[in-house]
């Protein structure tokens, strides 16, 4: 998508063997772009989410480990770079995911051969995601333009955290439906919840929105089900991070709790996601994705710009009050609508999932 007439994606290869990446920790008060040079650059990058989003930590989780190939080309060196950065996050599943798929690839090559093979591969993962993305938002469109069809004045969607191209490689996923509805000419509106504690909604989607010139509004992540109650929401669209076979779904914390409010006002609440974020190897989300839990601090200090321009954090609770910071919880598979994938919209249960995907669900529970 475009910044300021340029179009950009989220991770590049530069001319020099380094990886490009946009530095998401200084957004929206400063676009800066950063060089990664080494597998500790890249599970840096992951771990404190200079790059974050589920399919992007994915792709990046992938140019890490030709990275760091560069440096050992090895067997061993090869499964212990793949190690590093598969502990770099727990919840977003396309990690291990894109993990495997590079793992797989490059085993069977001569380690002579596997740093540039290995490149070349993570492109592959690069390009491939952003067709996906591409797809999911063109069945998620159709959804938008049906509820156009039947109302005045334009579609809102809420939407919750950062679904966005820059949680992705381009597009992303709950925002290609509204970016292509958009410039379709279909009227749309985003209720944009603020996401605390890390504000990925207030700074994230928010300046991707503006920059595309989506109409959007940033709400109070407490907001939602007062709008829902006084029919201000047509439907929420948000992205996963991991979905169970069965179809729960794990988002950013306090993803759960818009969907209750979505179920008890008749809301449609969908997900939407890749191949690459369902784990066939689980069926009940609340017992079995684990959870990560992220620093305190992300709770009690909050960072933002001046008025004069400056970048400050400050601290937002009483001092010396401890903080407990789950990052995602786990909206179960009945309170779910539909998962916009991109092979169209599926059930989210066990048997819709499985026809969706034929070739990956298992029969063992
Ligand atoms: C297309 S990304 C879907 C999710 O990864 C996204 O909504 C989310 O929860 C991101 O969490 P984050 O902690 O910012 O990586």
């Amino acid at each position: 998508m475009k910044i300021g007439g340029t179009h950009y994606r989220t991770i590049w290869p530069e001319s020099d063997g380094a990886v490009g990446i946009i530095d998401q920790t200084r957004l929206p008060h400063a676009f800066e772009t950063l060089k990664l040079s080494t597998l500790e650059d890249a599970a840096h990058a992951i771990r404190v989410m200079q790059v974050r989003g589920a399919p992007l930590i994915g792709v990046t989780a992938a140019y890490g480990l030709a990275l760091a190939l560069r440096a050992d080309a090895s067997d061993a060196g090869l499964e212990s770079a793949a190690k590093t950065l598969a502990a770099t996050r727990p919840t977003a599943v396309n990690l291990a995911w894109a993990l495997n798929e590079m793992l797989t690839f490059l085993r069977p090559i001569a380690p002579a051969e596997r740093a540039a093979a290995a490149f070349a591969k993570a492109a592959q993962l690069a390009d491939e995601d952003v067709e996906t993305c591409r797809r999911i938002g063109a069945h998620g469109k159709a959804i938008i333009e049906d509820i156009a069809k039947k109302k005045d004045g334009p579609v809102n969607v809420l939407t919750h955290c950062n679904a966005g191209w820059i949680a992705c490689v381009d597009w992303g996923t709950a925002l290609s439906p509204i970016y292509q509805a958009h410039d379709a000419g279909i009227p749309v509106h985003v209720w944009v919840d603020e996401t605390r504690p890390r504000n990925q909604g207030a700074a994230l989607t928010a300046f991707e929105l503006g920059a595309h010139g989506v109409p959007h509004t940033v709400i109070a992540d407490n907001a939602g089900g007062h709008l829902m109650q006084h029919g201000d929401v047509d439907l929420c669209i948000v992205g996963c991070d991991r979905l169970t076979a069965a179809g729960d779904a794990a988002n950013k914390i306090g993803t759960y709790l818009k969907a209750l409010a979505a179920k008890d006002n008749g809301v449609p609440f969908y997900f939407a996601l890749p191949l690459s974020t369902i784990d066939w190897t689980l069926f009940d989300g609340v017992r079995d994705i684990p959870i990560e839990e992220r620093d305190a601090r992300e709770l009690t200090h909050m960072t933002g710009r001046t008025d004069g321009g400056d970048i400050v954090t400050v601290q937002v609770t009483a001092p010396g009050s401890a903080g407990a910071n789950p990052a995602f919880d786990v909206t179960p598979a009945r309170l779910i609508t539909g998962i916009i994938t991109e092979r169209g919209v599926s059930p989210a249960s066990r048997e819709g999932l499985a026809a969706t995907y034929p070739e990956y669900a298992r029969t063992a529970a």
